[in-house]
């Protein structure tokens, strides 16, 4: 339409009613030619050119009524030879112009109806008008053409602004629309898609590169490679979710959360919803798509079930998740008959490692053990990490015949025995490598017919059972091992009591020189229980240690022998003992062990110089610095220190010239055989010599005859303890021999 309108506009010519006015007077010989145009009105004539005395004349416009004009479009057509001016004497221009001669011919219009009308008129008659008037005709009918062609052009040309304009506002309403959609999309975070029904991309946001790596250009050129990155495992998955997404089932929005690799390599999860898009017809015109990143949700996720089921340190499954295993390895175990095992695995003493070497060290251990029991396992069987340095192991399908499992389960327990037993490069590089041994507690299962709490029982009491007999060893479940543990539960319990119910008391062992003179007494500890008598300390210090009982124990013999210390102060013949206490491992490294000494001396307001603390080389042998540092605050107190049961562990030399030690004790286990076996004899020998060049004095506790109290004085030892001298006494009785005066040693 636009195309047309440009090409009548070429043929339509301004000047073209000027041109046919001026060809028309000089081609008639008239004086002037206007060529005039109705108005809508119908009733005004508008002039379009008038051509007079050889020049133009411009345009103007008059009214119809009793012109010459008014005849010519009436009558259809008008020639005057001569005479005009009287012919129509209203009409201004003849008279105007004293016209004589006049021809006009109406300009044809729409329906018959004139347009216009061309005329022209002379100051001279006209010899012939009416061959002039046919040519005007002619002329006419030709300015008819051209005036509706112009016409028409007009009309196009205001119908073509028309279409542009409405073009314009379209495009601007699109262009606003696009901007608003392009708003929307391209800053959307989510990854959004539109997919043809043949599968071709029809649209997809920038944000395509935020998830992928690669622009949204790369997926709309190459439909497969959105395929191509999603996770090989969740491929099928995703396929067959794109397929439940097409026709004819493609009514519902379908989800999925899947895995894609960014080109970077990262991995992402995204959630996947796929809607149909059905247009106003009904027709399906493909999926419309959006991705989510639920990467950081999803990690999350992990994060939560990881904390709910895996140990943290040492990534292993926890109790509750080795629980949940157990129950199905038992339902599964009642289906097939076959024997399966729980091991309760514990590391030996691994406390005085994370006390002495700290925790990072003791993490690096536990997590090591990890790795290697996970190593010597089966990919089916489960070990879980139940806390501290607890580890179960559980195997399964063992096999239906019991002995063929319990042996299968003990070859796998002493292969994680071995292997723990091998070196742990855990320490500094500067320092030994680490040791250490495990306990392993085993039961064996067959069906449901045990609760998961009985079995896990079962595995604890083997374990103590392996505990008991000494360490680094497996041993099995039976009915007589859960007695003893229970025997033992109940002791533990009493001896929580044992405290609050004043059961403990102190006995004293003299300590005399060798003049047969008491110099001091050795605090021993005993627990008067009220349904077994006299309990020995050896019955229930390892378990009082064991469960940290010791601390609160220790503390209240310190006390009880600073009080004591006390007392003997107001007695002339006790006033001058020393008196000795043990110390285990475990209440030294107390961290407020030192205050806590202090404090006891201070409110008994004994005399410092009076006590003696009896640590055994255990409590020195690690971290030896600290112990050192501890050592040298509590001898700043005024304490004096023994190194007990000397001979029996390391007896370095290089650690006793380190330690600010004033007395060294002879292990009773050297005195018994002194006098009989010659390594008794020349270990006694040589710890004498050591000590006698190291400055320290020299103790020897067990002396039970004359015999060996004379060996040691004769190499050089002058203090003794022993059943020769007494043994462990309650305290009455040294009151009482403190009222009969002097002590045999002392005359
Ligand atoms: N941490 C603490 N340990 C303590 C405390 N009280 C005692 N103990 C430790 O218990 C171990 C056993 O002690 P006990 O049964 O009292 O035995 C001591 C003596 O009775 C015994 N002894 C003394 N003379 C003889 C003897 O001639 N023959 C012989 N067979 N035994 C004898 O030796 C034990 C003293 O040992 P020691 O401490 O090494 O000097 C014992 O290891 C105690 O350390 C306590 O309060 N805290």
């Amino acid at each position: 339409m636009l195309g047309v309108a440009d090409l009548v506009s070429t043929q339509v010519h301004a000047s073209f009613a000027q041109d046919l006015a001026e060809r028309t007077a000089r081609l008639l010989g008239l004086d002037q030619v206007q060529v005039g145009c109705l108005d809508p009105s119908g009733e005004r004539i508008e002039v379009r050119a008038a051509w007079h005395a050889g020049r133009q004349l411009g345009t103007w416009s008059y009214a119809l009524r009793d012109t010459a004009a008014s005849a010519v479009l009436r009558e259809g057509g008008q020639g005057i030879a001569s005479g005009a001016r009287d012919a129509h004497p209203l009409d201004p221009d003849l008279q105007h112009l004293e016209a004589e001669g006049f021809i006009g011919a109406p300009i044809p219009g729409l329906y018959g109806r004139p347009s216009g009308l061309i005329s022209g008129c002379s100051s001279q008659p006209l010899a012939r008008p009416d061959p002039l008037l046919a040519a005007l005709r002619i002329l006419a009918v030709h300015a008819a053409g051209v005036f509706a062609a112009s016409a028409n052009h007009d009309r196009l040309r205001r119908e073509r602004r028309a279409l542009q304009r409405m073009l314009d506002q379209a495009e601007h309403r699109q262009r606003e629309t696009e901007a608003r959609f392009h708003t929307m999309l391209d800053w959307t975070y989510d990854w959004e898609y539109w997919v043809r029904p043949d599968g071709s991309f029809y649209y997809m946001t920038p944000s395509a590169e935020h998830f992928t790596g690669f622009p949204s250009e790369h997926f709309l050129h190459d439909p497969d490679l959105l395929e191509r990155i999603v996770h090989p495992d969740d491929k099928a998955i995703w396929k067959r979710h794109i397929k439940g997404s097409l026709p004819p089932r493609s009514q519902d929005i379908y989800e999925l959360e899947f895995r894609i690799r960014h080109k970077d390599g990262r991995l992402l999860w995204v959630e996947h919803r796929c809607r149909p898009v059905i247009d106003a017809s009904g027709d399906y015109r493909g999926r419309r798509v959006s991705i989510s990143d639920i990467t950081a949700r999803k990690e999350a996720e992990e994060q939560i079930r990881s904390l709910a089921y895996f140990d943290p340190l040492t990534g292993l499954p926890n109790r509750r998740l080795l629980l949940d295993r157990l129950g199905h390895a038992l339902a599964a175990s009642r289906r097939t008959r076959q024997y399966g095992a729980l091991l309760m695995i514990d590391l030996d003493h691994f406390k005085s490692l994370n006390d002495t070497q700290g925790h990072d060290v003791g993490d690096r251990l536990l997590v090591e053990v990890a790795r290697r029991m996970t190593q010597s396992l089966r990919a089916e069987d489960t070990v879980a990490r139940l806390g501290g340095d607890e580890y179960l192991v559980m195997l399964e399908t063992l096999g239906t015949d019991e002995q063929n499992a319990a042996n299968e389960a003990e070859g796998i327990a002493e292969k994680i025995r071995l292997r723990l037993k091998e070196p742990y490069p855990i320490g500094r590089a500067d320092q030994a490598d680490h040791y250490c041994s495990c306990s392993i507690g085993l039961s064996l299962f067959q069906g449901d017919r045990e609760s998961v709490e009985v079995l896990l029982k079962q595995a604890d009491v083997a374990l103590y059972q392996a505990k008991d007999a000494g360490r680094d060893t497996i041993r099995f479940f039976n009915p007589e091992m859960q007695k003893a543990i229970e025997s033992r539960i109940a002791l533990e319990t009493a001896l929580r009591q044992a405290l609050l119910r004043g059961e403990l008391q102190l006995f004293y062992q003299p300590q005399i020189d060798q003049h047969g003179k008491r110099i001091g007494a050795e605090a021993l500890l005993r627990w008067l229980h009220p349904n077994r008598g006299l309990i020995p300390p050896l019955d229930f210090i390892p378990l009082a240690e064991e469960t940290g009982l010791i601390v609160p124990i220790g503390h209240w013999v310190v006390d009880t022998a600073c009080a004591q210390l006390k007392e003997w102060e107001t007695c002339a013949t006790m006033r001058s003992l020393q008196l000795a206490v043990n110390v285990s491992a475990r209440q030294f490294h107390q961290p407020d062990f030192v205050a806590q000494v202090r404090e006891s001396l201070e409110r008994s307001k004994a005399n410092p110089a009076r006590l003696k603390l009896e640590l055994t080389e255990s409590v020195v042998l690690e971290n030896a610095d600290s112990v050192i540092e501890r050592m040298h605050q509590l001898r700043a107190l005024g304490v004096s220190f023994s190194m007990d049961d000397f001979g029996t562990g390391y007896s370095s030399l290089s650690y006793l010239k380190r330690l600010p030690l004033d007395q060294l004790k002879i292990d009773k286990s050297f005195v018994r055989d002194i006098t009989t076996d010659p390594n008794d004899a020349a270990i006694v020998r040589a710890i004498l010599a050591m000590s006698r060049s190291l400055g320290i004095q020299v103790i020897a506790e067990g002396v039970e005859t004359e015999e060996q109290q004379l060996f040691l004085l004769d190499n050089g030892c002058f203090a003794f303890q022993g059943y020769l001298f007494g043994k462990p006494s309650p305290i009455v009785d040294w009151r009482s021999q403190a009222t009969q005066g002097p002590s045999r040693a002392e005359d």
